[in-house]
């Protein structure tokens, strides 16, 4: 489906849209005033993840970002913008090394600018692959958080490297102390006036993944779908505990390959789904002796398979990616 997004246009951008439309028709000499006022505007993509969803802009053409991250934020508002979870922009490589195909920046819908993006970067992977068109269709991306390398699999699942997690508590970042192996696991952390046992995990962005209070954390973990997540959300978010904020989610156990986990995430608040978080939480499971390495993580929007690999210590996320529409906004 495609739409013209023309209410999200400002008048100056729809002129130009508009002139551009006649210049086909009506030649040379005013084609040069509708480029002019076209580039007040920008094509996007609408894309979800699991119902994680993305404005995506394709910002091949320029190491500029093309909207500001007040824009952003605007665009993300489910009533006055577009609706979205964040915006992700298409960049040309460089960003980590110079060998890599694409890189990609974010923003929140809070307008916040965070390292990674997992249900983002299957986003972009299959937007690149649509644009490029031939094969093969396996990508290395540069990001805030390194390289990270997507493939668009034949049944259109795109897996994921999505690189080793980061334990080290000053670099998640969070101020626990290290309670196994170098990793903050089951720390204990005041919330509400209760204690919860959190494991802390970076993917690039930081994670706090908890299946429920201590005394109250047994097996199973945390009942999600009764949690009252927009309650306590927020606090976790906010925890001096992590003081760039962190994304937290909160996880039952079904079995040793499958958990359910519902998420808070840091500038968007709850969201359907999060790439990095199921990673994240899959670390946490079998860092506290919960679960196998190879888990499917439901979410409220589906499911995601994770593996966190023995062999070289990389988790792999597999997953599917949609375009939804697409349109065009003033800048
Ligand atoms: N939904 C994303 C994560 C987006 C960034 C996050 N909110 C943060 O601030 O770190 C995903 O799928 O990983």
């Amino acid at each position: 489906m495609s739409a013209s997004a023309s209410a999200l246009v400002a008048p100056s951008a729809v002129r130009g849209l508009a002139s551009h439309r006649v210049v086909r028709r009506a030649g040379a000499r005013r084609r040069c005033v509708a480029v002019a006022a076209a580039a007040d505007a920008v094509k996007f993509y609408k894309y979800q993840g699991l119902g994680n969803d993305f404005v995506l802009v394709d910002n091949r053409d320029s190491s500029e970002i093309k909207l500001s991250s007040e824009r952003c934020a605007q665009l993300c508002d489910r009533n006055f913008g577009i609706g979205a979870d964040g915006v992700i922009f298409a960049m040309p490589p460089g960003l980590v090394q110079k060998d890599e195909d694409y890189s990609m920046r974010m923003y929140n819908s809070d307008g916040t600018e965070p390292e990674m993006c997992g249900n983002g970067i299957r986003c972009l992977a299959n937007f690149v692959a649509k644009m490029d068109g031939a094969d093969p269709k396996a990508y290395k991306v540069g990001t805030l958080a390194g390289l990270i390398q997507p493939e668009v699999r034949a049944d259109g699942q795109v897996s994921v490297d999505m690189g080793e997690p980061t334990l080290d508590p000053p670099k998640v970042p969070c101020t626990f102390e290290a309670t196994q192996d170098g990793a903050a696991v089951r720390a204990k952390m005041e919330v509400d006036g209760e204690t919860w046992l959190v494991t802390a995990v970076s993917m690039g962005n930081p994670h706090c993944v908890t299946f429920g209070k201590e005394g109250e954390c047994d097996e199973e973990g945390i009942k999600v779908d009764s949690f009252a997540l927009s309650h306590y959300g927020p606090m976790f978010e906010k925890h001096p505990a992590f003081p760039a904020k962190t994304n937290t989610e909160f996880t039952e156990v079904v079995n040793r390959n499958y958990v359910k986990m519902h998420v808070w995430e840091r500038g968007a608040g709850a969201t359907l789904a999060c790439g990095t978080g199921a990673c994240a939480t899959v670390v946490a499971a079998v860092l506290e002796g919960r679960t196998e390495r190879k888990c499917t993580v439901e979410l409220p929007g589906g499911p995601l398979e994770i593996e966190w690999r023995e062999s070289d210590n990389r988790v792999i996320m597999t997953g599917p990616a949609e375009l939804v529409f697409d349109g065009v906004v003033a800048v």
